[in-house]
């Protein structure tokens, strides 16, 4: 049975895709009522209304049904995660991540937050360009399984993998997650950019010099470039940047537009660019996206300036 833990748009998305292909499936969402809607409507109408269930997932508030897992996917925000680790008993049960970002309070990612306090238990973390609404109506998507233990990675690749769900798999954790988790920020980025009226050839060089900004941060981290520029990095970062099923893009639409964004969205660059901001003052660090964006996002420039002083910063080889 796999257990998966967080029943918003993709923890919803991937148990439907899982259900589908025959196997065992228990959605947990930590509310009765949502479960209990969720059971009677088989639907998830809050996040995912146009994605029917099929008849075998089953769906529970009861974290103990999901106890019995030989899999648990945890889909929450990423600066949940921890706590969410927390819930659950500790075992030998593979715990993978199925969220993007940094955490703000430790300046960790995914398989360093479940290592924190599951140092035995097998971490991964699954993640590359795929959306929701696109997963749970069996569109094909290819994505990124990432683990420090290939063998453990390669069963969890075939326990995953579906008809429409090509799963390929990493050695390399820090590669994905930084991948993951910083093609948000530079998804909201973009979303500024075409926001603000700059148009296509400004996104295409904020996307550009977005990826320069990764594949920096990935070399002093340690990431492996094939990582970077594989579906967890390049390929998130391509379909992130460029759709406005995007929430990460859609906020930067709003920032550009100077509208109101709702607060109850989850916007995953948001904390991550503040998180890297700091872990890039940190190492001396040059990246003046992040930084751009982390000011936008706090008031403390608008983006003409911004523009300006992105555009006038010493001249230098690509
Ligand atoms: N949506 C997508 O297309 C994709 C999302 N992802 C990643 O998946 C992760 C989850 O995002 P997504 O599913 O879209 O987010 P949603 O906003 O759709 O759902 C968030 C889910 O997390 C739950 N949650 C929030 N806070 C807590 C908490 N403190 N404890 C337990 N559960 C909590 C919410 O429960 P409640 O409703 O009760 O608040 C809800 O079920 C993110 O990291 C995102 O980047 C990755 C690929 C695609
Ligand atoms: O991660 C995603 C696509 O791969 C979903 O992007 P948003 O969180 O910006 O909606």
């Amino acid at each position: 049975m796999i257990g998966v833990v967080g029943a918003g748009a993709f923890g919803t998305a991937l148990a439907i895709a899982l259900s589908k292909t025959g196997k065992d499936i228990v959605l947990w969402a930590r509310s009765d009522r949502q479960a209990h809607e969720m059971a009677e409507l088989r639907c998830n109408r809050v996040y995912l209304p146009d994605a029917p269930f099929p008849d075998g997932l089953r769906v529970t508030s009861d974290l103990n049904e999901v106890t019995a897992a030989t899999t648990l996917l945890l889909a929450v925000p990423l600066q949940h995660l921890r706590g969410v680790v927390d819930l659950l008993s500790p075992g030998d049960t593979p715990l993978v991540a199925c969220c993007k970002g940094i955490e703000l309070a430790s300046g960790k990612g995914p398989t360093g937050i479940i290592a924190d306090t599951r140092r035995d238990q097998t971490a991964a973390v699954l993640t590359g360009p795929s959306f929701a609404a696109d997963i749970a109506i069996g569109r094909p998507t290819a994505l990124t399984l990432a683990c420090a233990d290939d063998t453990a990675s390669a069963s969890l690749q075939s326990t995953l993998t579906t008809p429409s769900l090509r799963l390929y798999r990493t050695t390399d954790t820090i590669g994905a997650e930084l991948g993951g988790a910083l093609k948000n920020v530079m998804a909201i980025a973009c979303g500024a950019v075409m926001g603000a009226g700059l148009g296509d050839s400004a996104r295409a060089a904020t996307l550009t010099r977005g990826f320069a900004e990764m594949q920096r941060i990935g070399s002093v981290f340690g990431a492996r470039p094939e990582t970077l520029s594989g579906l967890s990095g390049l390929g998130d970062l391509v379909l992130t940047c460029t759709s406005e099923l995007s929430r990460n893009y859609r906020f930067g639409l709003s920032l550009g537009r100077r509208e109101a964004f709702d607060p109850k969205t989850t916007v995953e660059g948001a904390a991550t660019a503040k998180a890297m901001l700091q872990i890039a003052r940190d190492a001396n660090l040059d990246v003046p996206i992040t930084k751009t964006v982390t000011a936008l996002i706090d008031g403390d420039t608008q983006i003409p300036e911004a523009i300006a002083e992105l555009m006038q910063r010493p001249l230098k080889e690509e």
